[in-house]
């Protein structure tokens, strides 16, 4: 695929990348545009410093499931000297670990990374990773290690690797196994089955197992991109023929569900005009379809001019629902806890007219919806969540987060909801959306409020999905709505009503 000198470049700000991921925990997509325009990478090399970065990080978990697999040393021969023998092995054992460093692990996974996933021919990935390797403090000791290991792993394909790890793990051991085949924290896995169980109940445990693994693998994915034409705005054939006129090699096709969605590849959405000037925006359809939720949803509230979205960053779900809300002569107002995402909210907005978008406060939602109690026909309130469903676009997360921050989030979900229904008028609709697929911040969270207060009640939410999907092939059942579809986001999304007070009959 590259020859090894011309491509080093890409490799050091790939190594870099995952130093800094690492240690500063920054995410690839935020870190690596910066990285490589620094670089001054040509086109073609900074696309191949992305894949290796993206890849290495999806597939950190099987990529360190070979690596200590290979290095590893077999225990010390038996020996009349029992003692000697625990010394030598413990003397192994540090000399190996400190050879293992940080720097050496990331050197060992890009170059698997290219080996096994990109197919780079082996006498490149070795010679540029020893390479990479004299730069670290151990470099006599580490390129050495580094020659041999990757010599070693070209032997086979990843897919024989995969066979080989997981023949060594007792088949009880079913999502240790899964873990290194489709590279998730256990944790993770447990959590999506729990999730996909709640949401399938008719199905066997056999056919769920087999969606789950359908789950993991889409997971380890790129995202497709999708736009969203902004109702109003422009048209989906109009945003269209702006991506072919721009690019005649791109490839654009309609989106499965969203009227308003288009597939796209071959271009930066970002060079497009009707992007610029935010008529359309890159937006997933799992997120389309929650804004088309709760404009469709049948508000019975005394009017309907008044909307709101509580958690609104960066704002693409406010730009589509603002788009509808202008064509029903509505107006809607956006809130955002962080004043640096909320900038964001401003430009996704910025096609809309003044008087669809009267106001972007930056408050938290929990004391905005005190101060505003009973205001609003229709209220988003897009939860801060874990994220468990939006996998493939941060490809460090499932490393970075930790089962004990989804405890945390919980608490603040519930207010966040309590106060959304506090802020809607009686007869409004509030939906309440995550892209976490997680029990317990998504049905739990709605169970828990529902039961805790008298003046809401849930509706099928999707049933009001299936009124404005294209063509109803997301196989809804009734009630709360769970995206297991792998061609999006993951999305949930629960659609509750204030409760009209009953005048007193006396
Ligand atoms: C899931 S994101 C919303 C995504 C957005 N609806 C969209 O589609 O573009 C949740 C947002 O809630 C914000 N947030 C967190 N805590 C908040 C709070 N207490 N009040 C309001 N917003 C909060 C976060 O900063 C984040 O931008």
């Amino acid at each position: 695929m590259s020859d090894t000198g011309s491509l080093l470049g890409a490799r050091k700000v790939a190594l870099s990348a995952l130093r800094a991921i690492r240690t500063r925990h920054s995410f690839a997509n935020l870190l690596l545009p910066g990285l490589l325009s620094q670089a001054q990478l040509s086109a073609r090399d900074a696309a191949f410093c992305t894949d290796m970065v993206y890849q290495t990080l999806r597939w950190q978990g099987f990529l360190d499931a070979l690596i200590d697999a290979l290095t590893a040393k077999k225990p010390a021969k038996a020996s009349t000297s029992g003692a000697a023998s625990v010394v030598d092995s413990t003397k192994q054992a540090r000399k190996l670990a400190s050879l293992l460093d940080a720097d050496v692990r990331d050197i060992l996974r890009l170059g698997l990374t290219q080996l096994l996933l990109l197919d780079v021919a082996a006498y490149a990935v070795v010679t540029t990773s020893v390479e990479l390797a004299r730069h670290t403090p151990h470099a006599h000791r580490a390129t050495g290690l580094i020659n041999a290991t990757l010599r070693r792993a070209s032997e086979r394909s990843r897919k024989e690797w995969e066979a080989i790890l997981t023949s060594r793990i007792p088949r009880s051991q079913h999502d240790a196994r899964l873990s290194v085949r489709y590279s998730h924290p256990k944790w993770i896995i447990r959590k999506l089955r729990e999730s996909f169980a709640a949401t399938n109940p008719q199905m066997s445990e056999e056919e769920r197992e087999k969606q789950l693994e359908e789950i993991l693998r889409a997971d380890n994915l790129p995202a497709p991109l999708t736009l969203c034409a902004r109702p109003g705005l422009v048209a989906p054939a109009d945003l269209a023929n702006q991506i072919t006129d721009r690019a005649p090699e791109a490839h654009v096709e309609k989106g499965l569900w969203s009227p308003y969605a288009l597939r796209v590849s071959g271009i930066d959405p970002g060079t497009l005009a009707a992007v610029k000037n935010a008529k359309a925006g890159v937006e997933d359809e799992g997120s389309q379809l929650v804004a088309l939720t709760l404009s469709a949803a049948q508000s019975q509230a005394s009017s309907d001019n008044l909307w709101l979205d509580l958690c609104a960053a960066p704002g693409g779900k406010t730009a589509l629902l603002g788009a509808l809300a202008q064509l029903k002569g509505a107006t809607i107002r956006a809130n955002e806890k962080n004043p640096t995402r909320a900038k964001l909210v401003a430009h996704n907005v910025a096609a809309l007219k003044d008087e669809t978008i009267d106001a972007i406060t930056v408050l938290d939602g929990r004391e905005y919806a005190q101060a505003k109690q009973g205001q609003f026909s229709r209220v988003l309130v897009d939860v801060p969540c874990s994220g468990l469903g939006a996998l493939r676009r941060r490809p460090e997360a499932r490393w970075s987060k930790k089962s004990e921050e989804i405890d945390e989030l919980i608490g603040l979900q519930k207010q966040l909801l309590n106060a959304a229904i506090d802020a809607t008028l009686p007869g409004g609709v509030i939906l309440y959306s995550t892209c976490s697929p997680v029990v317990e911040e998504t049905r739990a969270v709605v169970d828990a409020c529902v039961n805790s207060r008298d003046d809401v009640q849930r509706l099928d939410a999707a049933q009001v999905l299936s009124t404005v999907v294209e063509e109803n092939s997301l196989k809804l059942a009734h009630g709360d709505v769970q995206l297991f579809n792998i061609d999006t986001d993951m999305m949930f999304m629960s659609l509750l009503r204030k409760v009209v007070p009953q005048s007193p009959t006396e």
